[in-house]
């Protein structure tokens, strides 16, 4: 881990961790960025002392990737977990004058040569890239956000998280749940067979055996325990549980790439992933499907063909349980009978939204191209990215955020932008 803080410099690895160890006051000062011209592709690092979250020096600087937020120092570079294709993530607490690495969650952005990062209110970092892709320029790091803070309780131990910086806004991902039979993936399927590009399902992961049409990272990630297991622990599932004697969760990644193709999420899981994902700070539209009765349940399950007898009566077992808190827990506003599925089926459209006159569109994800080299500076809730450079117009484009919504996990939307050109 330490190596990703550091950098080459006349064949010496430098660590920028230990250099905050011995001289964390010098550090706070140190700007590196002139050195990063002759060093090759590692990242050079402007430190500035921001305080009380309060961005106080540094912007229009080519690198900022430390900020001060209060006592701590967060240090955005190197790699992630060993993995050069993801951003690393450090804290730094002055009091203590200890190092931590915090567990990440979520995909964060790919490293570049140059960022900046700007502190907001309400427990986030604003990264800017330089000379990244549309959709890959503007990202969050959510420090002290609600779900940081309730990740945070859950993992036990210090927890950060990216979300992306979308413009627009997207509508709330749709939680599916309802007993084993009763057609929750027959009437998904036909959802998303007649809205190809405005629904997505989010793919969960299963330690159950794939049935014979399934096929894995489409209907579910086949996984087995101890890996699922190690990846619960690592914070990468939004909600996890164990349904008819197996592991089942959303990963926060699955949610993610629902969210960037632009495209509304669609859960399905069980009454507790969903009683989970209510008490999250994921805002979704909670659907419980009931069956006509439980003979016509039991009559699917057997048609169906895909569980052994000892597996049907499991299930079964189960749909008791199920239908009584899913009716019963406030955890759904909505409760659909699937008798008839044509019904059911406009039923569901209905509370979707859609209905026959209505145009029925993916959510468009518009990315935000920046200029090449830029300088960053803020006012209130605008971030003014001003182009530089003498080949250049000088152009400005302003990123409004004072109707930011969403964040981790998933993607931060809203962000309005302005383009204001040079005279
Ligand atoms: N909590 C949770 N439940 C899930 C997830 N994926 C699927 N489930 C639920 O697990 C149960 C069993 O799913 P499956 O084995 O596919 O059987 P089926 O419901 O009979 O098609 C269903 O209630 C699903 O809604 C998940 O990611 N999290
Ligand atoms: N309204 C319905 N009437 C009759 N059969 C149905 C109806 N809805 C679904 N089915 C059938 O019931 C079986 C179970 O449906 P499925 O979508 O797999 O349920 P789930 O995903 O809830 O376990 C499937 O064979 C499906 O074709």
């Amino acid at each position: 881990m330490l190596s990703g803080f550091g950098f080459f410099c006349s064949n010496r690895l430098f660590s920028l961790r230990s250099l905050f160890t011995f001289f964390p006051k010098f550090c706070l000062r140190l700007s590196w960025k002139h050195r990063k011209a002759s060093m090759g592709e590692a990242a050079a690092f402007f430190v500035d002392h921001l305080v009380n979250g309060q961005h106080t020096n540094g912007f229009g600087e080519d690198r900022d990737t430390t900020v001060q937020i209060g006592d701590r120092s967060y240090v955005i570079d190197g790699s992630h977990e060993g993995n050069p294709l993801f951003l690393g993530v450090q804290i730094h607490d002055k009091t203590t004058n200890k190092w931590s690495s915090p567990t990440v969650l979520g995909t964060g952005p790919k490293p570049c040569k140059g960022y900046s990062a700007i502190v907001l209110k309400q427990g986030r970092i604003l990264v800017i890239k330089k000379g990244s892709a549309s959709d890959d320029s503007i990202w969050f790091l959510e420090v002290d956000s609600p779900f940081v803070r309730e990740q945070r309780k859950l993992l036990g131990r210090e927890v950060v998280a990216w979300s992306k910086g979308v413009r627009g806004n997207a509508e709330k991902p749709i939680v599916i749940s309802g007993p084993s039979g009763v057609g929750k993936g027959t009437l998904i399927t036909m959802l998303m067979k007649e809205f190809p590009s405005m629904f997505g399902f989010s793919v969960s992961h299963t330690t159950r055996s794939p049935r014979c049409m399934e096929k894995n990272g489409v209907h579910y990630h086949f996984t087995d325990k101890t890996v699922m297991e190690k990846e619960i622990n690592d914070g990468k599932f939004l909600e996890f549980a164990s349904v008819h004697g197996n592991l089942y969760g959303t990963s926060i990644e699955s949610v993610e790439v629902v969210t960037d193709s632009g495209k509304r999420c669609i859960l399905d899981i069980d009454v507790q992933g969903a009683r989970s994902v209510k008490a999250s700070s994921l805002d979704a539209v909670f659907i419980f499907v009931c069956p006509p009765s439980m003979k016509e349940l039991e009559d699917r399950l057997r048609a169906r063909g895909t569980e052994t007898e000892e597996q049907i009566q499991k299930r079964l077992r189960n749909a008791e349980a199920e239908i009584k808190a899913g009716k019963s827990s406030g955890i759904f506003e909505h409760i659909l009978y699937n008798d008839n599925l044509e019904e059911c089926y406009k039923n569901l459209k209905n509370l979707l939204g859609i209905n026959d006159d209505a145009p029925v569109n993916g959510v468009e994800v518009e990315g935000i191209s920046l200029p090449k080299e830029h300088t960053v500076t803020k006012k209130e809730d605008k971030i003014m990215i001003q182009e530089t450079g003498e080949a250049t117009k000088n152009d400005m484009i302003v990123l409004d955020l004072s109707s930011i919504n969403g964040g981790a996990p998933g993607r931060t939307r809203g962000i309005v932008l302005d383009s204001v050109k040079s005279s």
